[in-house]
């Protein structure tokens, strides 16, 4: 649920970054006699006021933490949990596995809502402030569902059954968009949700696979090739536009959701074929973790667990 919060807190920022861009580009346009590309510049310099606001708050953050270590003296790793970039050689596949179906998954979402608003004026001739509010629901429904959605997890469990779910039914709002006329608002919904729930299912997969000490390289990773992997795609799906149009961009969603399907089946697979872990019942994980005595330094399901077996 927290990760739930967490992203509802950032989709009420990609929200209000919807709503205001526009009119806020329109205004700056109005009231300084200055050509368009300048208007353009001033806005884009006002929204980068919130990136300073966020360092600002990750260095009151880290003050905070270290003052909190001081006040309570809390332990500083063992030397044998020291941090190297070289750990990740011996990252578990899982890792990578679920890494890769990050991939697969935030590229059907992110470049399809940069090129969404066009698409919605063109296939289904809406206005433009039309298409820019149901080209944003995604971010409006999981600002509001998130945490909802992520205490359904805390409450059930079974991690790796949501994100099987969360890829199918993005998958098929997606295919709703590429091949039907049925009214949008109802795909997108679905995605919103779907989305939502993915989430909250997928990212703390991360957490029970690797230790405690290496969680904040492991995160960082998975960001970073997530990062690389939104690059591409971009870069592709504009071109597939400009060359054969949306509907070809829209397969070439459902190819990358196919991919994040398969991928996820085949961690479903493996994982119940070794220790079961990442798909087990909360009822299953409290016993699991009743029946060791977890260090508070070590409370991931990996350390209570010993190892993420690999066989
Ligand atoms: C949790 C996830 N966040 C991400 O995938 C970020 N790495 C990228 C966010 C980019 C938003 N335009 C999410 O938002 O669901």
């Amino acid at each position: 649920m927290v990760f739930g919060f967490q992203i509802s807190f950032a989709r009420v920022g990609s929200t209000v970054n919807f709503i205001v861009m526009e009119p806020l580009y329109r205004y700056i346009k109005n009231q300084i006699n200055v050509p368009n590309y300048q208007s353009l510049s001033i806005a884009l310099l006002v929204a980068s006021l919130t990136c300073v606001l966020s360092l600002v708050s990750a260095l009151l953050l880290a003050w905070q933490d270290k003052r909190a270590e001081k006040l309570l003296h809390r332990k500083t790793p063992d030397a044998t949990e020291v941090v190297k970039m070289s750990d990740v050689r011996y990252f578990p596949k899982v890792f990578w596995l679920v890494t890769f179906i990050i991939v697969f998954y935030y590229t059907s979402i992110f470049p399809f809502v940069a090129l969404g608003k066009v698409f919605f004026e063109k296939k289904y001739n809406f206005s433009p402030d039309s298409a820019n509010l149901i080209n944003g629901i995604i971010y409006i429904i999981s600002s509001i569902c998130a945490p909802g959605l992520g205490l359904v997890i805390d409450k059930t469990g079974r991690n790796l059954f949501w994100v099987f779910l969360s890829i199918l039914g993005t998958l098929v709002s997606h295919m709703f968009l590429a091949f039907t006329f049925v009214n949008p608002y109802i795909a997108m919904f679905t995605m919103g949700l779907s989305y939502s729930m993915l989430a909250s299912a997928l990212w703390p997969l991360i957490a029970m696979v690797i230790p405690e000490h290496q969680m904040g390289t492991a995160y960082g990773i998975a960001q970073s090739v997530e990062n690389l992997g939104l690059a591409v795609v971009a870069l592709l799906s504009g071109i597939i536009v400009d060359s054969d149009g949306y509907y070809m961009v829209e397969l070439f969603f459902c190819l990358l959701l196919s991919a994040a399907l398969l991928l996820t089946a085949i961690l479903w697979t493996w994982d119940s074929m070794s220790n079961g872990i990442l798909n087990m019942s909360i009822k299953q994980r409290n016993q699991l973790e009743s029946n060791k005595t977890p260090s508070p330094e070590k409370q991931n399901l990996l350390h209570n667990n010993d190892t993420y077996t690999e066989d």
